[in-house]
């Protein structure tokens, strides 16, 4: 028989990155990651690196020949960020919206209770990114986390990510799910 409780909804996994005009600002970086907390995210995994120039022009590829692509890889480019999987239900959409619109000149005004609008300096320097589809998270968490399978994800660990079976570790900034199996008694 079909059980019509309602399946709850899996979470979605997304790529985040805090850029290098606030990774160089540990208090705010600090605030981010209190806000992501505070909407409910988890962090699946963390990372702390500075692309090459290479490596963002590889990220960043759809946006060549535009007239912001140069300033935008040097940019990216030109000192640490963090790199985040995120998990949450509609995570693509909530991180994007807590972010704010892309052009900070704008946002300051139009959302200034923002990411963006709070801590963004100019259009290149908008503090943040945020995969923009599913498809695209998946592209975007291999290519910082090529590591990660998502799949083994959804099926071992997913089902275990309740804010009471997890337990923050803010030295790797990673939720680690308590599997029953592991539970102490
Ligand atoms: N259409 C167009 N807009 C531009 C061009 N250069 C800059 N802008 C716009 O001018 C504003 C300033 O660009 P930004 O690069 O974000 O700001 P910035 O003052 O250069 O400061 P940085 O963060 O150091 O780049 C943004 O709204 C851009 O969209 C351009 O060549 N063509
Ligand atoms: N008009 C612009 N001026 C300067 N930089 C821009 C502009 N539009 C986009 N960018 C840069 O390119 C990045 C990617 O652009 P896009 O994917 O359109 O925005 P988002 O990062 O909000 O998804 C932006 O975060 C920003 O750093
Ligand atoms: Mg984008």
């Amino acid at each position: 028989s079909f059980s019509d409780s309602a399946e709850p909804k899996k979470l979605q996994l997304t790529l985040a990155i805090l850029k290098p005009d606030v990774a160089s600002r540990p208090h705010i970086v600090e605030d981010i990651h209190d806000i992501i907390q505070e909407n409910g995210f988890f962090f699946v995994a963390t990372k702390h690196l500075h692309l090459r120039r290479a490596d963002a022009e590889e990220f960043y590829k759809e946006h060549h020949g535009k007239f912001f692509h140069n300033r935008l890889v040097n940019f990216m480019s030109s000192g640490h960020i963090w790199a985040h999987i995120l998990a949450r239900e509609d995570a693509i959409a909530h991180w994007r919206k807590i972010m704010g619109p892309t052009k900070v000149f704008r946002t300051i005004h139009s959302d200034p209770h923002t990411i963006r609008g709070r801590f963004g300096l100019t259009d290149t320097r908008n503090v943040c990114h945020g995969s923009d589809s599913p498809k695209n998270a998946l592209k975007e968490i291999a290519f910082f986390f090529p590591e990660f399978n998502a799949e083994k994800w959804y099926r071992e660990d997913e089902p275990y990510y309740h804010p009471e079976n997890v337990s923050f570790c803010s030295e790797s900034l990673a939720h680690i799910p308590v599997k029953s199996s592991d539970k102490k008694n």
